[in-house]
């Protein structure tokens, strides 16, 4: 793999992508800093080597135009602060201040650059305002892989204006390794863990998975659309009706494979969608009118962990439930347990998707499983077998 170990940077200027796409609270405190964490070691090997240090992020999805909220600025206080040095910022991406600004820079120091989305260029993947971007450093490192699944100009395109000077950074290199490993490399029995709201978000992983997996687990929202595919009364929990049939399909091709498909039998149920709600336990095909199921049931608990724990490979992406409020929290609780466990058994562990490294961090497990990753939809589309262009762009 092409990274950031094949050479030194001393002298050199590193136009490094990352994805500091970070949740800040209404008075912009970094709510998670983990995708800033994530890249420190890329930067702090190039800062090592007497390189200069140039960053490019998005921040949320501006319209096209400067947006205070959505500034850089924000950033870069506890960026010094993890870093250990001022950060330099500048108030735009490309022209003259970021032009001037890159120039001064001298080895060992680090300039930020403002939010590349405020361009619509950037998403459009244009390729004279890649250009443009590429004149500020001599080496392109990508290290943004929350952003890979993107063809955008500053992770894909800008690539081509080095043809010999483009690495992945550390995190990259990471990131792809643990995917791989557990894709690829799984050591037996290989459970995977699927929930969170959609069906229709997670078919292609699920039809993937069951050509590599033993067991697969089915929680969260998304199980009361094979609930229903049964025959299953489900109340007013969530469901995709144009996806009963896909539902049935896939129970199908799980029992053809081999694989032990785990679906919930029963429910944590609620009378409205709150924390205030009145509830109560329900078998899953068997939730009254007007009601819903919002977490997985204590015998769904018993039954899920019992498969987590005698795993040796797990892949977890969403959660068993509504777990954002406490009401509804202990079926994915339980089953972050239950993953911890494992890893402490000597499992590999990998968890990915926002929500659910929200869930992991929510109940202080983020040190005890293998690996959190930083991409949510770069993941999916990685794990689903498409090729990201981020990781392109550097490969070819
Ligand atoms: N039974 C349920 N009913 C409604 N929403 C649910 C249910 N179970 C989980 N969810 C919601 O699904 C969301 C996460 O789904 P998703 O985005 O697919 O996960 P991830 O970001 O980990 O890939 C969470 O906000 C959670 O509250
Ligand atoms: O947060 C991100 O992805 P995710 O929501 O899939 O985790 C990335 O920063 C990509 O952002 P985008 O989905 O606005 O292109």
């Amino acid at each position: 793999m092409k990274t950031i170990d094949l050479i030194s940077f001393t002298g050199k200027k590193a136009l490094i992508r990352v994805d500091f796409n970070v949740p800040l609270d209404k008075d912009y405190n970094i709510t998670d800093d983990n995708r800033m964490t994530a890249a420190l070691p890329t930067i702090n090997k190039i800062l090592k080597d007497g390189g200069a240090v140039i960053l490019m992020s998005h921040l949320g999805r501006p319209k096209g135009g400067p947006e205070d909220k959505y500034s850089l600025r924000h950033l870069v206080p506890h960026l010094s602060d993890l870093l250990g040095q001022q950060v330099e910022f500048a108030d735009d991406c490309i022209g003259t201040e970021a032009i001037e600004k890159s120039k001064a820079l001298e080895g060992g120091e680090v300039l930020l650059l403002e939010n590349l989305r405020f361009y619509k260029e950037e998403e459009k993947g244009d390729v004279a305002f890649a250009e443009k971007l590429s004149k500020l450093g001599d080496i392109y490192v990508n290290d943004a892989f929350g952003t890979a699944h993107r063809a955008h100009a500053s992770t894909a395109v800008i690539a081509q204006f080095f043809p010999n000077a483009k690495f992945f950074g550390y995190l990259m290199a990471g990131e792809l390794k643990n995917a791989e490993k557990v894709l690829n490399g799984a050591v037996r029995p290989f459970t995977a863990i699927m929930g969170g709201a959609k069906v229709s978000d997670k078919i292609e992983l699920i039809e993937r998975l069951l050509d590599k997996v033993d067991s697969l687990i089915i929680g969260g929202g998304m199980a009361y659309t094979f609930a229903k595919a049964q025959g299953g009364k489900i109340g007013k929990s969530l469901v995709e009706e144009d996806k009963l049939d896909l539902a049935l399909s896939l129970i199908e091709k799980a029992k053809a494979k081999g694989v032990n498909l785990l679906l919930p039998t029963d429910s944590v149920i609620a009378d409205n969608f709150s924390n205030d709600a009145n509830t109560a336990i329900a078998q899953n095909n068997d939730i009254k009118d007007g009601w819903m199921g919002l977490d997985i049931g204590p015998d769904s608990i018993v039954e899920f962990t019992k498969v987590v724990e005698g795993s040796k490979t797990l892949l977890w992406n969403g959660p068993m439930g509504v777990f954002e409020m406490e009401k509804f929290e202990a079926g994915t609780k339980a089953i972050g347990l239950a993953v911890v466990k494992a890893t402490e058994n000597g499992a590999f562990s990998l968890i990915g998707g926002g929500d659910s490294a929200a869930a992991v961090a929510k109940f202080g497990l983020t040190e005890d499983v293998s690996y959190v990753s930083t991409g949510g939809g770069a993941l999916l589309e990685y794990m689903e077998g498409k090729e990201l262009p981020g990781v392109k762009a550097i490969n070819e």
